[in-house]
């Protein structure tokens, strides 16, 4: 997905300091963090991966990072770039706000400023490259903040996004199966009213693990628990003023719950450990696929939560009956995928784009643009036409698409009687995907880990974990 293909190269020569600014930024910004001991080896990595955001020490007195900054641009015209330098050296910092730096900070980093200013470095970021996009190819009538459709149904959505935003307090509750666009909806929502020039800060309630979540959103006080040795401030803090979004809010624990109730009625919180309440002024947009009345009947969710969360309840409506959006959809994501290639993809044929329409899109648009993404990798250059399409797509009646000859996000497994080791499972389903990807690109780990929708850094260190030897490439 193109927002969090969203990455931030951070080049310092201090290792310890480096690495414990990317873990705070990982775990607080919605992006991917590279790390880059020199100059040198920042441009070498830029090469090989999409960089959003730079945050770079200038390397007084050799002006390494003023280079740095002239250079990276060069390589990549949007990226947005933040200096480090000592207070003592300011000049420096003037130095490279006037080649276009967004942001001078004062070295040693304080970790919550870095933060604020790297998520408002790729929200700059953002803004720049939908901007491109949009301008270059996309008319304003083809959809909203990012969000393509022209559909009936899209345009009603897009007229209640407008409207709800523009008010800035209510809650919202997003509903869709995955893979409609929830997160972009609740993007749209920040961007569109009076909020968006404070944070957007986003929280997957199932991705982190549910004894983390507390001190994430919530924040601790030193001293709070064993190895609590000094105070971090809570993303729900980060938000103020801005957006929560809450993804998969109906995987919120039971006692979370109570807690972010309390927030939304009392506009207060206390961080773990602490007794003095801080107050908060948040927009929460909460979004979910699971069936929440369902969860509320069978206990699983707070009911008074529910109400809470559900004074504004936006559903988004499945691909499959949006079909009309699925050549907009297409056109865009070629687009997204043949920049910067030199040999691009020319798109799908008319009997392709039939079959692709009467497709019931499961894994909805995810499911479509991850399609897009592949064909134009194999057919660079190329026109697809429905032979080209992988058996399950090539539907020739909206009553029997072919068969379904992968695991879609439909298939699931399910647990023995006597349990299973869900370690290994999930590690021998990991190694099968990554070596069919291997396979199918000749070992290219770029080409593979594209398939994968994995950054190629995350493949190699998954390949380096698991001792999975490969050819070059
Ligand atoms: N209408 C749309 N226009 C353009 N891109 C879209 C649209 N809907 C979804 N996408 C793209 O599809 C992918 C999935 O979108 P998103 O993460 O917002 O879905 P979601 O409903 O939040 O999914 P999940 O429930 O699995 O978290 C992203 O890459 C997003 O950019």
């Amino acid at each position: 997905m193109f927002y969090s293909l969203r990455s931030v190269l951070l080049v310092h020569n201090n290792a310890k300091e480096r690495n414990d600014l990317a873990v705070a930024i990982r775990r607080t910004v919605d992006c991917a963090v590279l790390e880059a001991n020199s100059p040198e080896e920042a441009l070498a990595l830029m090469q090989e991966d999409e960089i959003s955001v730079i945050l770079t020490d200038l390397f007084a007195p050799t002006n390494q990072g003023l280079d740095l900054l002239k250079q990276a641009s060069q390589l990549n015209t949007q990226v947005v770039t933040i200096v480090g330098t000592p207070v003592d050296q300011r000049n420096m910092g003037l130095e490279a706000l006037k080649l276009g730096a967004f942001f001078c900070l004062n070295t040693p980093y304080n970790h919550e400023e870095t933060i604020i200013a790297t998520s408002r470095a790729l929200q700059h970021h953002d803004l720049l490259t939908k901007g491109e996009v949009r301008g270059r190819k996309f008319r304003k009538s083809d959809g909203f903040h990012g969000i393509i459709g022209q559909s009936p149904k899209m345009r009603q959505l897009f007229n209640c996004i407008e409207k709800l935003a523009v008010e800035g307090d209510s809650s919202v509750l997003v509903l869709g199966e995955s893979g409609t666009g929830k997160e972009l909806v609740a993007r749209a929502i920040h961007a569109h009213g009076p909020r968006s020039r404070k944070n957007f800060v986003p929280v997957n309630c199932a991705a982190i693990p549910e004894d983390l979540l507390e001190s994430e959103l919530f924040g601790y006080v030193k001293g709070a628990f064993t190895g609590a040795n000094q105070a971090k401030m809570g993303r729900l803090q980060y938000a103020d003023g801005g957006t929560l979004f809450l993804d998969e809010i109906g995987d919120m624990k039971a006692s979370l719950q109570a807690k972010l109730l309390r927030v939304l009625q009392e506009k207060e919180f206390e961080p773990v450990g602490g007794v003095k309440p801080v107050s908060i002024d948040v927009r929460v947009v909460a979004a979910t696929h699971r069936d929440l009345e369902k969860s509320v009947a069978e206990g699983r969710f707070r009911e008074d939560l529910y109400y809470r969360l559900n004074v504004i309840p936006l559903p988004i409506p499945p691909l499959r009956k949006r079909k009309d959006d699925i050549p907009l959809l297409i056109d865009r994501f070629v687009a997204i995928y043949n920049r910067k290639k030199k040999n691009p993809f020319k798109g799908f044929e008319e009997d392709a784009m039939q079959a692709l329409k009467l497709y019931p899109w499961p894994g909805n648009v995810r499911e479509l643009e991850n399609l897009v993404q592949r064909m134009s990798i194999f057919f660079a250059g190329q026109t697809v036409n429905r032979e080209d399409l992988p058996e399950k797509y090539q539907c020739l009646d909206e009553a029997a698409p072919a068969q379904q000859t992968s695991q879609g996000p439909e298939n699931t497994i399910s647990l023995e009687e006597g349990g299973v080791d869900f370690n290994l499972l999930v590690s021998r389903f990991e190694n099968q995907l990554i070596l069919q990807a291997l396979n199918i690109t000749g070992g290219n780990k770029r080409e593979a880990a594209k398939l994968l929708n994995l950054k190629r850094t995350t493949l190699i260190e998954k390949l380096k974990r698991k001792n999975i030897q490969t050819g070059e490439g």
